[in-house]
Formats: C-alpha cells, sequence, structure tokens
C-alpha cells in the first residue's frame, strides 16, 4: 500500500508525516493540548537519497513494526540485560490484546501505540563499522564525526570500538546535522548528553550480541530518545530496524573480499544500488522494478526470521 495522503483512522488524527511514517494523536486531543498516546504508523513507502520511492514494498510497515516490537521486548529484558524504559504505551508490549481495539483495524500489525514524551532534538547514531557517511568523511580526513581513527582502514571495516556520533535533528525535513558530544551537551545540557550517549552505547552492545548469535552484523543504527512525564529517559520511535540501522551478513562479510561482498545489506541497499545506477538524481526517481521490489521485500522479510526465530 503506498498513499500519497495519509490514511484517515476512526477516532484518530493525522498530525505529522515522515518519508515513511505517520504520526496520529487522539481525535478528540486540543490543538494545542499535547495527548499521553501517539499512534506511530508505519506505511509500506521506503526512501533513498531523500526521495519517497514508488511503489512501497508489499508489508514492510508490517515487517518493520514487529522488528521495532521485538526490539523493544528483547531491550525489556529478554535478552537477559537490564529493562530499558520505552515508550510503548503500557498496555501494548509486543500488541497485547488490550492494546488491539485501539488501533485501528487498517493498522493492525504496523502501528505502534506509544506514550507521548518530551523528545530531545538528538539523533543517537552508534557506529560499530566504517561505512556510509562515516566512511566518506573517514576517507576525506580520517576521522568520523570529528573523532580520529587508526590509518588503514577499509570501507566495512569494524572499528575498534563502537562510536558514539550524535546529530542534530533539523527541523522537519531538513538534514540531521552531524555534531560533536561536546556540542550535544550545549543544546540539551550536560547530564542528558551523557545519558543519550551512555543508553545508546548499552543498546547497541546489546543488540550487536544478540545480532552475531544469529549470523548477523550491526554495522550501525540510531536511537531517539525523550522524557516520559516522571522524567525518566526513555527509548522512542522505531529501533533498530532496518530504515533506522545497516544489517550484514556476518559470514559473507568475514569471507567477502569486496566492500559489495562483505556488506550484503539487509537493509534498502538493494534499492540505493539500483537507484545509483538508474537514475542521475535529477528530476523524479524512476519506480522501482518488481524485482528490485521483491528482492527487498524479501531481504526485510529474511531479517526478521534470522533475528527472531526462537
Ligand atoms: N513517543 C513519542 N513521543 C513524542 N513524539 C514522538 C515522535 C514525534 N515525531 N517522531 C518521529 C516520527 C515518528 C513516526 C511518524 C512520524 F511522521 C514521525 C516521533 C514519539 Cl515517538
Amino acid at each position: 500500500m503506498t498513499s500519497a495522503s495519509p490514511l484517515e483512522l476512526a477516532g484518530w488524527r493525522h498530525v505529522y508525516s515522515g518519508k515513511v511514517r505517520d504520526l496520529y494523536v487522539p481525535a478528540d486531543t486540543a490543538d494545542d493540548a499535547t495527548p499521553a498516546h501517539l499512534l506511530v504508523v508505519a506505511s509500506d513507502r521506503v526512501s533513498a537519497f531523500d526521495q519517497v520511492l514508488s511503489p512501497g514494498i508489499p508489508d514492510k510497515g508490517v515487517l518493520l513494526t514487529t522488528l521495532s516490537l521485538w526490539w523493544f521486548d528483547q531491550l525489556s529484558g529478554a535478552d537477559g540485560g537490564r529493562s530499558v524504559p520505552n515508550h510503548l504505551a503500557a498496555d501494548h508490549a509486543l500488541q497485547g490484546d488490550e492494546a488491539k481495539p485501539l488501533i485501528p483495524d487498517a493498522v493492525q500489525g504496523r502501528a505502534m501505540l506509544v506514550r507521548s514524551l518530551d523528545m530531545q532534538p538528538i539523533e543517537c547514531v552508534v557506529r560499530g563499522y566504517l561505512t556510509g557517511s562515516g566512511w566518506a568523511e573517514y576517507r576525506a580526513e580520517g576521522t568520523v564525526c570529528g573523532i580520529p581513527l587508526p590509518e588503514g582502514l577499509h570501507d566495512g571495516d569494524r572499528l575498534p570500538e563502537p562510536l558514539y556520533t550524535p546529530a542534530w535533528k533539523a527541523p522537519m525535513g531538513e538534514h540531521d546535522e552531524n555534531i560533536t558530544f561536546e556540542r550535544s551537551v550545549e543544546i540539551v545540557g550536560a547530564d542528558t548528553a551523557a545519558a543519550l550517549r551512555d543508553l545508546s552505547l548499552e543498546i547497541y552492545r546489546r543488540a550487536a550480541a544478540t545480532a552475531e548469535a544469529r549470523g548477523l552484523i550491526l554495522a550501525d543504527t540510531k536511537f531517539e530518545f525523550g522524557y516520559d512525564a516522571e522524567g525518566v529517559l526513555t527509548l522512542a520511535d522505531e529501533v533498530l530496524t532496518s530504515d533506522s540501522s545497516r544489517y550484514w551478513d556476518a559470514e559473507a562479510w568475514r569471507t567477502g573480499s569486496t566492500p559489495a561482498e562483505r556488506m550484503a545489506s539487509f537493509d534498502k541497499q538493494i534499492v540505493r544500488n539500483w537507484l545509483s545506477e538508474n537514475w542521475d538524481k535529477q528530476g523524479d526517481p524512476p519506480a522501482l522494478p518488481a524485482e528490485i521490489v521483491e528482492r527487498t521485500r524479501d531481504r526485510y522479510a529474511t531479517l526478521l526470521g534470522l533475528l527472531t526465530a526462537s
């Protein structure tokens, strides 16, 4: 399903659309009021190079929401670690039966009922491996987000330590801006900046270990946090999905000889690669061929299966 205008959902009012997700408040929310709950709806839309592409990827919204809910459960203690507070509405953990009536049928399986938080304007990026924009900066300056790295690293190499590389969440629709940790202190204060960094590194390490045990590399990911009504810093948004993270096949990474072979992705790299070869970045991007749509859907479904198969 790919629709230009967001769905009308009984009992909910649409307030914002990102490239691939839509946000709703309860329909009876006054314009200037902050509701207790929000509905985060994941569409089947896929974006790359800042473009929303068509057609959508069938079941993408369900596959990525299912993955987010599984990770929220892992980080609530199912992986053996301490429970990380998250924004899921109490009656919503893993789409419990109590929550189903609150989520419209039209978006069952691809919506999360969440507590509304005081969101912090920091994209908390953690990189365990060198690729993407980090690799580009490293080649140019030998650093990632201003952090100096050893010489001689290649695209796809594992970093000596996972790096916390925050970005300042620009106003809706603009590019996030990579910042130093010190700059994040100026933006959100020292205590919150340190808590965002420590939480992000802890969650990355736990998730990377869980992925590794299932034959997957979590190369990098990004988190968002907000304060709840009790002042607890809470993990929000989507978490550890193919849209917010890069996942690679560990065996391919270990044995591959070229970056393309090593970084056999489970995210939208198939779409990015096809677009790079079939679009000059001018004007509207071409529609994705059925084969690319199907291969991308298959990667999302395979990733979910590899991670959640008990
Ligand atoms: N728990 C929360 N409390 C307050 N605000 C948010 C919040 C606001 N924006 N976003 C990003 C986003 C999520 C989905 C669809 C979009 F269009 C945009 C998340 C959340 Cl998740």
